[in-house]
């Protein structure tokens, strides 16, 4: 998978050099490219901002310049992704989905965002998609690209050392949260671990963590339990 990403901040895709997304880029299991947008710039002052049409605070960032960027970056196969608070909910489907593809070009905005006309010129050659990481706003779009990139890298065939350990993940398959996980000492701070965690009875132990996933759904996310698939229950071994 070649993943490109533009910004104007490249700095704060660097977390991408470190740990199983570097590992994965040495590997040659991803392709990943970080571009400073002002390289598509030609004033001195390298500008990619304007004020926004119609008034109102912040600036706008100019959609000649991005397409410049996009021009030269995206092939018929690529898929555009715009982070934005008003876009799309991006979850673990999406990632999923993504994971699949072949190439994925990430556009971060910055100030008031993108001029609107980017994403529509390019619905006409590629397929596009503004996505949101949550309902909160933050300064721009590289910290959804950094979100995004590792929810698909992790992904990828030969990331994640133990493939097993992707299959039992809050949002998995099964649409629950993870349960409670344990390790040693068996006391600590005066807890105990569960003692069928200890029993060496499998069956109990996946029926645990089965009642555990279904209690914290039902607490923390009651918007999730609503949408479970009990088919996926039962093949995931988390049915009765
Ligand atoms: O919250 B966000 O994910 C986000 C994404 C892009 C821009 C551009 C300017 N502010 C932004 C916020």
């Amino acid at each position: 998978m070649r993943i490109d990403v533009v910004t104007i901040f490249r700095d704060y895709l660097t977390p991408l050099d470190l740990s199983l997304v570097g590992k994965a880029r040495k590997a040659g299991l991803l392709d990943l490219r970080v571009h400073d947008l002002r390289d598509w710039t030609s004033d001195r002052h390298r500008t990619v901002d304007d004020t926004p049409f119609g008034g109102g605070a912040g600036m706008v960032m100019r959609p000649d310049v991005w397409g410049l960027a996009l021009d030269e970056l995206l092939d018929d196969d690529a898929h555009l992704l715009v982070p934005t608070p008003s876009g799309e909910p991006f979850t673990q489907r999406t990632a999923e989905a993504l994971a699949g593809e072949q190439h994925l070009v990430l556009a971060c905005g910055r100030y008031e965002g993108i001029d609107a006309r980017v994403a529509e010129h390019y619905r006409s050659r590629v397929r596009v998609t503004e996505y949101s990481i949550g309902d909160y706003v933050l300064n721009g779009g590289e910290v959804a690209a950094l979100v995004v990139v590792e929810a698909v890298a992790r992904l990828l065939p030969g990331v994640v050392g133990n493939p097993e350990s992707l299959v039992e993940e809050s949002h998995g398959a099964a649409g629950l949260l993870e349960y409670p996980v344990y390790t040693k000492p068996p006391e600590w701070a005066g807890l105990e671990v569960p003692d069928v965690l200890l029993s060496g009875h499998h069956a109990r132990v996946a029926r645990w963590r089965r009642d555990e996933a279904l209690a914290r759904t039902s607490q923390r996310r009651p918007d999730l339990v609503a949408a479970l698939d009990v088919a996926e229950l039962d093949k995931h071994d988390l049915a009765t």
